[in-house]
């Protein structure tokens, strides 16, 4: 082995203790070992080229220079994606999450393309009827065009019904006129709209036969497909310098009495005939934001695979770090040896595992409500709904503040660019905000539960998620505090359904004593948002919990202790956070809580020796997470040390500024 692939010893060590099948883990996590190959197979393909390698790091380069270069990775990458992996996956799978998490070797940012795959495709396969599909989907699949998803404006993001570009009927031309009346109504963020889109979906207000039918899509061709030159009556360009999503481009866009043909309007749930008639075909009201409930189904396995990136890093480089001394004179240990680090870093692992198999668990609930929907029948949307929404709230913001603590965990390093946690966090702490900010999606989840609850209450059987309501009203008093995984579980939804009654309670005070419903809602939505979070989190909890019973069935003993010990951690890590609410809600005592703290201890301290093995099992190879902290090897100084060789700045001994200013300065009298 040469010094370059030569495997710290610490780290070594730490795969010597380990005491579980790490393969074994990696199948469950990735729901199969048919998929684990399917994405090795998948990777080595797409990533055997070294092409996303830089010569220099993103971070130096220019604005201009960073775009141009995110846009030729994006075509290698598709290039490669369109040659070699769509062989493997079939063309179905394009856009697929190994494919995006393929990607992450080739962006430290994020992909200008990444929005016409996210959502500009998934628009016109969930928007657009089987004819429209026939037009649009294969050129958009094959790159021939490339699309954005222009729904928010300057003034109006959360607020869709506010939204104010309007797309106008002209009966004599068969054409939809778009129009932006306003500088609010400016078309703004939309990934790869800036500089790389020659289409894009834009969300305007529908009008015909002089009425206004609400907001509507539209597939609007925006550039030249030659000269890729804005078309007249279109403006468009690029929003500036952002916290993250440097390279993705995000735009502006207005209309100036822009036409377009009748049939690039989106038609799947409702069309404007020739003579401009408008016929609803949807059964539900809300199906024109199909796209966005998409998304938000796939975030929660984003938000699992960028927190299982940035803890990868800080355990493999606890393991390395050695620091201060136990007793005096004593070898310094690992920080890992911490117990404080490892509260820092165990619920993160745990956490991740906790989103992964909620995600695969709502996608699976996602199609099924898509199955029903073809069928027509549309009465488990707004469930579907309610937790997408409050299931992508709360992982977004969950790993937000992990991958932050996984940072903390590193100490100084953990601030370097090259170690990747903060380009994590910019990139992650947008998913809270985008796609529905994380009190607005709440509160539709506690608009959900108050018709659970009401339902309940009037006796009827609620549907699963909520069916601890029903519950709620045969058994009276608080819930028996029980330490087992089930019993913990069924104390979460004792808050939750404590927590849902004081906002029914509080809602129907304030009426009687003279509100009317909305200002007793407004008032109530601080007591709202905290319910849809513990609901939320009971959901997280109970399926975690189901699933790792489920999938460990058949595993080997010391995958199933390994596994277990985690979401027994995850569950009393969650009870301590909460004991408020216990003690509020059940019968759990001083006791119970001080037996819960020596559980969550004990919880550390097994799982410590493990820990390096079970980040190994997110089995993130190491140009995905692009990390001087956080290779396999551990070579964590050396790499450092390589990175600060591309650094521009090193090039010359000497800055030409000192020559220019610091000189002069230095040289000047006072
Ligand atoms: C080179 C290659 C690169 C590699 C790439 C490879 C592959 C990539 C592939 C995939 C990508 C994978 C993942 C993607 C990852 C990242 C994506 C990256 C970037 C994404 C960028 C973000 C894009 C956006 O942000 S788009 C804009 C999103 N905007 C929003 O979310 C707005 C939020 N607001 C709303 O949703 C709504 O306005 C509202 C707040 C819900 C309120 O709506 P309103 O109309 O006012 O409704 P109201 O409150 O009155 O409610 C009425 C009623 O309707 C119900 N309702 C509301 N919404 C829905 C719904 N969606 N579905 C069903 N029902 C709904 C609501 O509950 C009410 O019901 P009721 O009356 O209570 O019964
Ligand atoms: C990186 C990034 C990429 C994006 N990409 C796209 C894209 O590709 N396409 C696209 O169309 N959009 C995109 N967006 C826009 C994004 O969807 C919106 O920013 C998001 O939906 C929030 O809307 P807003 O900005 O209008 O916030 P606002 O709604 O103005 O929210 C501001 C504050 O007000 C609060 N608030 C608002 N309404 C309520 C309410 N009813 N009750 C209580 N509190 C409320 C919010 O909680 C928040 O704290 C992107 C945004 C970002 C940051």
């Amino acid at each position: 082995m040469t010094s370059k692939n030569k495997i710290n010893e610490d780290l070594a060590n730490e795969r010597r203790k380990c005491n579980f099948n790490i393969e074994e883990v990696t199948y469950i996590l990735d729901g199969g070992k048919e998929k684990t190959l399917q994405r090795k197979k998948i990777e080595d393909v797409a990533l055997n080229g070294g092409a996303s390698v830089d010569d220099i790091p993103e971070e130096y380069l220019s604005a201009r220079e960073r775009y141009e270069n995110a846009i030729r990775k994006s075509c290698i990458y598709t290039n490669i994606v369109k040659n070699e992996v769509l062989e493997i996956t079939g063309i179905e799978n394009y856009g697929s999450p190994v494919l995006r998490r393929t990607g992450d070797a080739f962006f430290k940012d994020i992909s200008p393309f990444m929005l016409h795959l996210g959502m500009f495709v998934p628009s016109i396969i969930g928007q657009c009827t089987a004819e429209q599909q026939a037009t649009w989907l294969p050129r958009a699949l094959d790159m021939k065009i490339i699309g954005a998803y222009a729904q928010t404006e300057l003034g109006h993001g959360t607020f869709i019904r506010g939204l104010e570009t309007t797309a106008t009927y002209d009966p004599e031309t068969e054409e939809f006129v778009l129009h932006s009346p306003t500088i609010t109504s400016y078309k703004w963020w939309a990934g790869g709209l800036g500089r790389t889109a020659n289409h894009c979906t834009v969300v305007a207000q529908l009008y015909t036969q002089g009425k206004c039918h609400g907001t509507h899509l539209f597939i609007v061709q925006i550039r030249d497909l030659e000269t890729h030159m804005p078309l007249p009556g279109v403006k468009v360009g690029e929003i500036g310098p952002r916290m993250g999503f440097n390279t993705a481009d995000n735009g502006f866009l207005g209309f100036n009495n822009y036409r377009i043909p009748r049939m690039n309007m989106m038609m799947k749930n409702a069309q404007v005939l020739k003579d401009g008639t408008y016929v609803k075909a949807a059964r539900h009201g809300k199906l024109t934001y199909g796209t966005m409930v998409f998304v938000r189904v796939t975030l929660v396995g984003e938000a699992s695979f960028n927190l299982a990136k940035a803890v990868t890093i800080a355990v493999r480089y606890s393991a390395v770090r050695r620091q201060s001394e136990l007793r005096p004179g004593s070898i310094e240990p690992q920080i890992l040896d911490y117990p404080t680090q490892q509260h820092k870093l165990f619920i993160c692992i745990a956490t991740a595992h906790a989103f992964q198999l909620t995600a695969s668990w709502l996608w699976n609930t996602f199609t099924a409500v898509q199955a029903e929907m073809k069928k027509g029948n549309v009465d488990t949307l707004p469930e579907l709904h309610a937790l997408s929404s409050c299931l992508k709230a709360l992982s977004t913001s969950d790993a937000t503040a992990y991958i932050e603590q996984c940072r903390f965990a590193c100490g100084g390093h953990g601030y370097m660019l090259s170690s990747n946690l903060p380009f994590l966090y910019a990139f992650v702490v947008a998913t809270r905000t985008y796609e529905g900010d994380y009190t607005v999606l709440l509160l539709q989840t506690a608009r959900f539960l108050v018709k659970a609850w009401e339902q309940a209450e009037s006796g009827k059987v609620v549907t699963p998620t909520v069916a601890y309501l029903n519950r709620h009203f045969t058994t009276n008093g608080k819930m028996i505090w029980d330490n087992s995984p089930e019993g913990i579980i069924r104390v979460f939804q004792s808050v939750a359904a404590g927590k849902i009654s004081l906002c029914v309670r509080s809602i129907r005070n304030r009426i009687t004593s003279g509100m009317d419903h909305e200002d007793a809602w407004l008032m109530t939505t601080v007591q709202l948002v905290n319910a849809a979070e513990a609901h939320c989190r009971s959901v997280i909890l109970h399926t975690y919990w189901n699933e790792i019973v489920r999938l460990t069935k058949h595993s080997s003993d010391n995958v199933k202790t390994v596994l277990n010990q985690l979401v027994m951690l995850y569950l009393t890590y969650w009870a301590l956070e909460r004991t408020g609410d216990l003690l509020r809600y059940s019968t759990i005592s001083e006791n119970d809580i001080d037996l819960l703290q020596r559980q969550y201890e004990e919880l550390l301290v097994k799982i410590r020796p493990n820990a390096v093995g079970l980040v190994d099992a997110f089995d993130i190879r190491d140009e995905i997470l692009q990390s001087t902290l956080g290779s396999y090897d551990g070579r964590v100084y050396e790499r450092l040390m390589e990175e600060v060789q591309k650094n521009p700045l090193n090039k010359e001994p000497v800055d030409p500024s000192f020559h220019k200013y610091l000189k002069p300065l230095m040289k000047s009298k006072i």
